[in-house]
């Protein structure tokens, strides 16, 4: 029989936070047993209209939930002010957070795997928890060696806060680590509208869209003479990200370490 995992969900009446929901509800397993919401302090999650019917209280003050509540795991799907807080103070009470929320620092990033060591408790950062996300990730990796000159167009719902996204910049990350760097483009070329050419990483371009009707798409396209090669993935429906979200609760008991990226578990 599977050992059952004590969940702390942080964010439930959010877009991913309430598919987060349906999936706890769905896996015998997973028992939720705190949210982390920004009201409703000292309510039920099955007091809220429109959310599964779980018995879990909801606390608005993180600390407080982290002490009274005996948790293994912290999902956090907030934004990223608050969501690196919560990951910190996960870590300090040895809780794994599988971390969701998007628009980390790289200095937060370093502060998490710091905490990650100093507090020997497994962390999963994942920049996107659906998995045809993260094989794009790695065949666009597997592109760069090949094809050095490439661009990232990313689009996603109007209702996003950060940019570029968490996909996008893990992206440029896994290309910079294949690839030869090279500054692309015209060395004079020059912007007649400001933003017009996108944002900069290591010589290459990321381009956000921001529009009603996506929920999250990137392309990656490579270019060489005579040729172009394009790598996309589109999530249509949040309930792709759920398998993910499976997988990452599952893999951070198993581990003591930092992770970044769902693709360092799936090798
Ligand atoms: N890794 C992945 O695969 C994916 C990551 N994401 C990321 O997940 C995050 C959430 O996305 P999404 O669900 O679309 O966003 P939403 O805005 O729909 O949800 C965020 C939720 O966080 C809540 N919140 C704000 N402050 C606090 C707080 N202090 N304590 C607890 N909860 C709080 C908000 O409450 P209120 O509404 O009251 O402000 C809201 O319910 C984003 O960073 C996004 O980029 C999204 C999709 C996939
Ligand atoms: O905000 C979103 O919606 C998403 N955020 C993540 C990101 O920033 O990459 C993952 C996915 O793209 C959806």
């Amino acid at each position: 029989m599977t050992n059952t995992i004590n969940l702390m969900l942080a964010g439930p009446r959010g877009k991913m936070g309430s598919e987060a929901l349906k999936l706890v509800e769905r896996t015998d397993h997973f028992q939720l047993v705190a949210c982390l919401d920004r009201k409703h302090d000292g309510m039920n999650i099955n007091d809220i209209d429109g959310l599964p019917n779980l018995d879990a209280p909801i606390y608005t003050d993180a600390n407080q939930a982290f002490d009274e509540v005996n948790a293994d795991v912290l999902i956090d799907l907030t934004n990223p002010e608050v969501g690196y807080e919560h990951t910190r103070l996960a870590l300090l009470h040895r809780v794994r957070p599988v971390v969701g929320t998007s628009g980390f620092t790289t200095e937060q990033l370093n502060e998490i795997k710091r905490l990650s060591e100093d507090y020997q408790t497994g962390v999963v950062i994942a920049p996107n928890f659906a998995m045809g996300a993260v094989l794009m990730m790695r065949f666009s990796q597997m592109a760069a060696k090949y094809f050095p000159n490439v661009e990232i167009i990313e689009k996603h719902h109007d209702q996003k806060l950060d940019a570029p996204s968490g996909t996008a910049v893990k992206t440029a990350q896994m290309i910079e680590e294949a690839r030869e760097s090279q500054k692309q483009g015209h060395p004079e070329e020059k912007e007649t509208m400001s933003g017009a050419r996108g944002a900069d990483y290591d010589g290459f371009k990321i381009h956000s869209v921001r529009l009603p009707g996506y929920v999250a798409e990137q392309e990656v396209t490579f270019g060489q003479a005579g040729q172009t090669l394009k790598v996309t993935h589109s999530s249509t429906d949040r309930y792709s990200f759920m398998s993910g979200v499976h997988f990452a609760v599952e893999q951070v008991i198993e581990h003591d370490e930092y992770i970044y990226g769902l693709e360092n578990l799936m090798e």
